[in-house]
Parts: structure tokens; C-alpha cells; sequence
């Protein structure tokens, strides 16, 4: 763990589309920020068309002391896979709806705290997923939220009441797979209402879904949630809430550095990855990279 380490250059990752404030201003407040304070700065803007090949690309032309992703929950994930396995940290700028990531490293999520960052911090080395061959730095799932998501994703309305909405709809009509999992500890198979592959904690609507895992543990949790009756779901929901996933009947961990997904019947299934929906074929292969990101946390916080 290192702390106050000097950075002198700095690319901020900025996605033009995400968040509400005006990119403009921002890039101004930014450039105020670090040049007061001896840095250099520069701006790395993504197109959403070959962004990771073209960022790594960049990377590989400049070197930097530090890339921030500023940006949401897509964004950082883009920044962190392209860090992934080498030296230089990753500082998120949270500006997303959901800024996952960012809440389970104890990131603010006020843009002028966060900044703090490129200034006063210390660095965590986590690990990160390769889920399907995918990157993940946070968390992926199967079955509900993924396709939620995918609609969400689908749809123009932003923020938890479009979330809401439509996990309501397709809570009517959906049918649980099946799913046979093998890790390098155990063997499961069976009905799920959601499983998550999870390498940090807390979704970005503060659903504690793999509580009490830290994100530097050389492991990750498939995190399971039966089906379940519909009288059963305020009590789920309130465990998610408070921490308290292993309180119910209807949830079970399984911890692991290696594991297989297989869904009898399909070849290919849809799959959340840090905010982004994906198809992917079947079996899926999940497996750690540990202490393969290093990444700028405030110095009064452990990171969880
Ligand atoms: N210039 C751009 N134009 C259009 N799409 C872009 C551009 N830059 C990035 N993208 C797309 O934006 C998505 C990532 O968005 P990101 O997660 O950063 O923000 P968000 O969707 O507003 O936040 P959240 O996921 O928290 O709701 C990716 O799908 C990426 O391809």
C-alpha cells in the first residue's frame, strides 16, 4: 500500500454522454485543480465505438502516473481492463447513475471530492474477473437483474425509477433457469432467481449483494438467490438492504478463484458485466486475476 505517491501526469477518460453535467465546465474545474497544484493534465475522450483498443493504444504512446475514468459505472470498467496487469493506478471521477465501483472502493460521489484523489490518496491493489473471457472489475450476473438491465439499457429513461418500472414488469413474467456450477471447491446445481458473479460488494443501487468480501482477496463469490414465493420477497429485499445476505432461506455463496456456468438446454445466455449487457456462450469459464488493478482510494478508507 502506498500513499501520497507524487502524480504529475494525469489523463482524465472522459465519456461525453454520461452523466448531467456540462463536460465543458468540468474539463475547466479539472485543468484549475491540478495545474494549482503542479500537475499536468490531459483529456482522453471516448467515441463508444473501439474505445478499450484505442485507449490501450493511447497508453501504450504516453505513459501517465495515474488514468482517471470520469464516467460512469461502463466507463470505469473500460479504464480499469485497459490498466488491468500493469503499474499505473486508476482514479474514478464518478458521474454515472449507479457508480458501483467507486461506492464499494469508498470513492465520493461529489465530482470536487472525488478530485481530492489526484492529490491525497493511497493505492489498493484488487483483483479483477475474466467472466467468459469478459473484464469485470465489480460485479456480473445471470438471470433477473441482467435482464432488467438489458431493458434499462434498451430504454431513454435514466435513474432508479426507471429501474423500478421495469423490474416490476418483467417480475411477472419471469422464469428462473437452471444452472449447473462447478468451482474449484464445490459442485451446485439448481434453480436461480439471480446468480452474480461477484468480485466487490454493493450494487450501484446500494443492493449489498456479496457482503463482507473484500476486493483484494485473491477470491470471488457466486453470490445465489433462489426462486422464491412472492411473500418472501419484502423480507429478500430488506436483507439486500442491510448487509444481510446470508439471513435468508432462499440465498447461498459460493466462494472460489475458478469456476464453470453451465445453463442445461442453452448455448448462449445473457450476462450483466459492470453495467453492460451482454450474450455469451455456454459453458462460461470465471476466473481471478488477483492484485491485477491498482487503484487510487481516500486515505480514510480501507476500501471494502
Ligand atoms: N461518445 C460516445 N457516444 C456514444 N456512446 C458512448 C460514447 N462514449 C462511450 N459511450 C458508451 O457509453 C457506455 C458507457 O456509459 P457509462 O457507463 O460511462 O455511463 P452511463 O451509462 O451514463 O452511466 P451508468 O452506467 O452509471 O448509468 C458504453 O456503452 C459506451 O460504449
Amino acid at each position: 500500500m502506498a500513499a501520497h505517491a507524487q502524480l504529475e501526469r494525469l489523463l482524465f477518460v472522459l465519456n461525453p454522454i454520461s452523466g448531467d453535467i456540462d463536460k465543458a465546465e468540468f474539463e475547466g474545474k479539472i485543468t484549475d485543480y491540478c495545474l494549482e497544484r503542479g500537475r499536468k493534465v490531459e483529456f482522453y475522450h471516448t467515441t463508444g465505438d473501439d474505445d478499450l483498443q484505442h485507449l490501450q493504444h493511447h497508453l501504450r504512446e504516453v505513459a501517465y502516473d495515474a488514468v482517471f475514468a470520469a464516467g460512469g459505472d461502463g466507463t470505469v470498467s473500460l479504464v480499469a481492463e485497459a490498466l488491468t496487469n500493469g503499474t499505473v493506478p486508476l482514479g474514478i471521477v464518478p458521474l454515472g447513475s449507479g457508480n458501483g465501483l467507486s461506492k464499494d472502493l469508498g470513492i465520493p460521489q461529489d465530482i470536487d471530492q472525488a478530485l481530492r484523489l489526484t492529490w491525497e490518496h493511497r493505492t489498493l491493489v484488487m483483483d479483477t474477473v475474466r467472466v467468459g473471457g469478459k473484464f469485470s472489475a465489480h460485479l456480473a450476473d445471470l438471470g433477473f437483474n441482467a435482464l432488467v438491465v438489458e431493458q434499462f439499457d434498451k430504454g431513454d429513461v435514466r435513474g432508479p425509477g426507471a429501474y423500478v418500472r421495469i423490474a416490476t414488469q418483467e417480475y411477472l413474467s419471469f422464469e428462473p433457469e437452471t444452472y449447473h456450477i462447478q468451482t474449484d471447491v464445490e459442485v451446485w446445481e439448481g434453480p436461480a432467481f439471480m446468480l452474480t458473479v461477484a468480485n466487490a460488494n454493493t450494487f450501484g443501487s446500494n443492493v449489498v449483494i456479496n457482503p463482507e468480501s473484500p476486493l483484494d482477496d485473491g477470491q470471488f463469490e457466486i453470490c445465489l438467490i433462489d426462486p422464491f414465493p412472492n411473500a418472501a420477497a419484502p423480507g429478500i429485499l430488506y436483507n439486500l438492504y442491510t448487509s444481510g445476505f446470508d439471513a435468508s432461506d432462499y440465498t447461498r455463496r459460493l466462494c472460489c478463484r475458478r469456476a464453470t456456468i453451465s445453463v442445461p438446454g442453452k448455448t448462449e445466455v445473457l450476462v450483466q458485466i459492470d453495467g453492460e449487457p451482454c450474450n455469451l456462450p455456454t459453458p462460461i469459464e470465471v476466473e481471478i486475476n488477483p492484485k491485477s488493478l491498482r487503484v487510487l482510494v481516500p486515505l480514510n478508507t480501507q476500501g471494502r
